[in-house]
């Protein structure tokens, strides 16, 4: 017989190989619905194996007991020898199969082209003329450079509009000086900036004739192309070691009037002549692309994140045996725990959620990408900038919560580095500051969900976008037993009446005298909660477009469990905001809870294949406790054993300062 799960391997240990039994879908079938393609996830299984058969590819110790000097050097081995074999491993043109093969290798803990890829190449190809590309963009992807995406500063990072490094144009050279005014100028925190990249794209003031035109990005190369040395003129290092990404080199950097063509402003959308006149872009905010685009994938490297943590956190409740339940002799497995699945099982839905959700935000900056660079049209801008605002706060905060759920639900053993659940958490906290911090980003959010109130109350409902057309809709009593769109119209009525609440509060603090900008602050707090629950509302809808596609009918069945317990738990969640005026009965409210405890019975035989399904291999995860194999005393023996601390069996330390403490007190 076939098995449905496809992890289940002679000699794997059976509480585990039991749960994989249980399996009621194809987790090679659920795999692609996960990664978008029957090619990719066949892909993704064989690069990985490919992977398995070049040791040199293997990390040569386990990463936690290194130290950060030995990170970066093993994250810079490792690019060579991908370099080396990329082509056999991969289609190199299809970024699906890179970023897998990237995963696979090297890890979450960061290296010298991680900015490279993610942000350089994508700023050289959104900002850059066809001429640039010509000059840059072949040299950078063919590697010949490595970049960055150089634009915080030690004094300001949120506030675009107020950095102060500075790109004065000087006509008679046709050359822009950068400088670096003051301390808080200082660029901090680029990745791959301190000690890797030779080039960086730098977000500057520009200034034409002593008045400011804003931010603008410049490519600019920091080290000589041979020596690898600083440019006279140029400052930078490495900003010291950090929560997570240890493996890679964020950095400062500093201008001292240091000299760049008139050529070095990426100059696709905006512009400045000989004479130093300057061409507008179409949109103000169009040299932001590099930001929009991280933003649009995060959610779903965010849900992978989260899968990583379950993966570990669930195989390990399968094969972790404590308590009791009817059966006095024989202790249970603590996945069979309702409290246990009442913590990683709403987890697990949220993590399939975000990946969905996040195909869809990456589909529309590519389309934006198109439009802009192809026509110059920018309509679709303003929207995807104020969804992918909420949408990075509301996951990788949700993230966050879901990996330290994870952490605490493998015990004692979650808090050791032989799980990773503490690396993983901190690779992904990282999100919420990266990319805009959260509280910021929510209030960009608010700015939009506040203009579309503030038509539907001008009477220009027609002008909104499809997104919050909701707004608009008449409330009606819901009966949520009529399934998934009767959660949906609860959610957009808790939204609609969150959105309305918080655009009343700030005109009012307008209407009584309050400036803009102080009756905006005196609201923030109620602001930010109308974005996330517009946001959630979004992702609720994204998941249920996705499970009503699926074709596969077992799979379809899983995903429809999934889904159940998703709008259950999002809904519970925010029951508050509907029960306060009586839109939800406490009837709804009893019917929402035991909704939500029958799908965690109907979840529990399918969570290990559930988590199975993300197909993350024992190399990519990186845990000692989330084994396929769950050999999980043995491996954590064998791994406690290679700790460098027990090569001897009586330390220096001991032998310098404890022993002789002991003696002296003997006497
Ligand atoms: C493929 C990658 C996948 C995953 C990643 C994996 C691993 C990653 C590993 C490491 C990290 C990687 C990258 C991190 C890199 C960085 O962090 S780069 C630095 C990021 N910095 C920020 O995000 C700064 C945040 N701040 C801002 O973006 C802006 O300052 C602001 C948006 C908060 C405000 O901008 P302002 O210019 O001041 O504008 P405003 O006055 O508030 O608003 C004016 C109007 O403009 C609209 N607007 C603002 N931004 C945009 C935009 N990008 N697009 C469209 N419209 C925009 C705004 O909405 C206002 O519109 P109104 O109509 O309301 O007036
Ligand atoms: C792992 C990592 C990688 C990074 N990589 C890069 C990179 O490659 N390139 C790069 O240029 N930068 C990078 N950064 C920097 C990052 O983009 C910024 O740290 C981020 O944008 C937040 O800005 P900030 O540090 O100025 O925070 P701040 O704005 O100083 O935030 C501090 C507090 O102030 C609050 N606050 C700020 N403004 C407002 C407001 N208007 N209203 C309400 N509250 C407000 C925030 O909510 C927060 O609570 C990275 C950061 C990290 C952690």
């Amino acid at each position: 017989m076939a098995f449905l799960n496809k992890e289940i391997r002679d000699g794997d240990n059976q509480d585990l190989t039991e749960e994989r039994r249980t399996a009621t879908f194809d987790t090679d079938k659920m795999a692609e619905v996960i990664y978008g393609s029957e090619k990719l996830a066949r892909r993704r299984r064989e690069i990985s194996h490919a992977v398995s058969r070049i040791p040199e590819l293997a990390d040569s110790r386990p990463l936690p007991f290194l130290d950060r000097f030995e990170k970066v050097t093993e994250g810079t081995r490792k690019l060579s020898v991908l370099d080396r074999h990329l082509a056999e491993l991969i289609d190199v043109n299809d970024n699906g199969e890179a970023l897998h093969l990237y995963h696979e290798v090297m890890g979450m803990e960061g290296h010298p082209l991680a900015l490279h890829e993610v942000m350089f190449v994508p700023a050289l190809i959104g900002q850059a003329s066809d001429e640039q590309y010509e000059k840059w963009l072949g040299r950078a992807k063919r590697r010949e450079i490595i970049g960055c995406y150089a634009q915080t500063e030690l004094g300001h990072g949120s506030n675009l509009r107020k950095l102060e490094t500075t790109a004065t144009y000087t006509p008679s050279t046709q050359e822009f000086i950068l400088h670096t005014p003051t301390i808080t100028a200082l660029k901090w925190w680029p990745g791959a900036l301190g000690k890797s990249s030779n080039y960086a794209v730098v977000v500057a003031d520009l200034i034409i004739k002593d008045k400011s035109y804003g931010p603008h990005p410049f490519i600019v190369q920091l080290r000589d192309e041979k020596t690898h040395q600083p440019l006279p003129g140029i400052t930078v290092g490495d900003i010291g070691p950090k929560m997570a990404f240890n493996g890679g080199d964020n950095g400062y950097l500093g201008f001292d009037n240091f000299r760049i063509p008139r050529e070095n402003l990426l100059n696709r959308h905006s512009r400045v002549e000989a004479d130093g006149t300057y061409v507008r872009p179409p949109h103000a905010k169009i040299g932001h692309s590099a930001m929009i685009r991280v933003r649009s994938h995060m959610a779903t490297g965010q849900g992978w994140l989260l899968g990583h943590a379950l993966t570990i956190a669930i195989r390990y409740s399968a094969v972790r045996i404590q308590g009791f339940l009817e059966d006095k002799s024989h202790e249970v497995k603590v996945l069979d725990y309702q409290t246990q699945q009442h913590r990683l099982f709403p987890a697990i839905a949220r993590a399939y959620a975000f990946i969905f959700c996040g195909f869809e935000t990456i589909r529309l900056y590519d389309q934006l990408i198109l439009d802009m660079n192809s026509n110059g049209n920018t309509s679709g801008m303003a929207d995807l900038h104020a969804l992918t605002s909420g949408l990075k706060s509301v996951v990788t905060h949700f993230v966050g919560q879901g990996i330290e759920q994870a952490r605490m639900a493998c015990g004692g053993h979650g808090y050791s580095m032989a799980s990773y659940i503490s690396e993983i958490y901190g690779v992904a906290i990282g999100g919420c500051t990266y990319e805009g911090e959260n509280m910021v980003m929510l209030l960009q959010l608010a700015r939009y969900l506040v203009k579309s109130v503030e038509l539907v109350k001008s009477g220009k409902a027609n002008q909104l976008g499809p997104m919050v057309a909701y707004l608009a809709v008449a409330d009606h009593k819901v009966n949520l037993a009529t399934g998934p769109d009767s959660y949906v119209k609860m959610f957009q009525y808790i939204s609609k009446r969150q959105s309305w609440k918080a655009t009343e509060k700030f005109l009012k603090f307008m209407e009584n005298g309050d400036s803009r900008d102080v009756a905006w602050n005196k609201t923030a707090v109620e602001l930010t909660r109308a974005s996330r629950l517009h946001t959630r509302l979004y992702i609720m809808e994204t998941f249920i477009r996705r499970v009503e596609s699926v074709t596969d009918i077992p799979v379809k069945s899983a995903l429809t469990d999934l889904l159940n317990l998703h709008l259950n738990y999002e809904l519970l969640d925010v029951a508050s905001y509907a029960l306060e005026d009586g839109f939800m009965s406490s009837n709804q409210m009893d019917f929402i809870k035991n909704q939500l405890y029958s799908s965690l019975e109907k979840i529990r035989p399918n969570a290990v294949s559930l988590v199975d399904s993300f197909q993350f291999s024992d190399m990519q995860l990186r845990s000692v406790l989330g084994r396929r194999d769950g050999h999980v005393y043995q491996n954590l023996f064998d791994w406690a054993k290679s700790s460098p601390l027990n090569k001897t069996d009586v330390l220096p330390s001991v032998t310098q300062y404890l022993k002789p403490m002991m003696e002296k007190a003997k006497l």
